[in-house]
């Protein structure tokens, strides 16, 4: 994991991506445990304002909790909690608590231009994605410009191994559709518990 450039970039830009940032055999063996879960459809907001939004993302979700975890889901959460440790040495960001889900899109499947960080809430203050399989063809993550929220600055082709980070609050992103399954693991540094 080479968090110096992480850093730099985070800084600069206000995201970071990196090829094989973790191990493929590490990512196989989580994208194997994502394909065995109950998934749930995700929604959209929070409390009294989550609704189901199959027309701005058509991903499902499983949350890891801590106390259910797997060996390698217990691993990435210790690598992110490691991680966090750093962003809060280097950035002086507060961070608190990291929290994460699997995702998978079906074929088809996309999420629409959006910022992470909840209308009403600050505490996601930086998100991350791990990618576990790369999708036959779609399904690229879209990078808007941090200054300038119609450019597009990059865009992504999730393959396992690959991570992103951005500022929850100032990146717009936006998940293309996807014409085979995708699936990673998403999850945010948060500043509250
Ligand atoms: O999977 C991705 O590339 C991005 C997912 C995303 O934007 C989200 O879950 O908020
Ligand atoms: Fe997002």
């Amino acid at each position: 994991m080479k968090k110096e450039m992480l850093i730099e970039m985070l800084v600069e830009k206000g995201w970071f991506h990196q090829e094989d940032f973790l191990e493929q055999n590490f990512c196989l063996e989580l994208l194997a445990e994502a394909r065995h879960l109950e998934w749930k459809q995700a929604q959209i907001g929070k409390g009294d304002k989550k609704q189901e939004a199959t027309s701005i993302r058509s991903d499902s979700i499983v949350w890891i909790e801590e106390e259910s975890a797997t060996a390698a889901q217990k691993n990435y959460l210790t690598q992110m909690n490691d991680l966090m440790k750093t962003l809060n040495q280097e950035l002086y960001l507060g961070l608190k608590e990291y929290e994460c889900h699997f995702a998978q899109y079906s074929a088809a499947g996309f999420y629409k231009k959006h910022l992470d960080q909840h209308t009403g809430s600050k505490a996601r203050v930086i998100s991350s994605i791990l990618y576990l399989n790369e999708p036959q063809k779609g399904g690229e993550l879209v990078i808007y410009n941090r200054e300038k929220p119609d450019v597009i600055e990059q865009v992504i082709t999730p393959k396992p191994g690959s991570f992103v980070c951005f500022l929850s609050n100032q990146i717009y992103h936006e998940v293309l559709p996807t014409e085979s399954e995708r699936f990673s693991l998403t999850g945010w540094f948060r500043n509250t518990l």
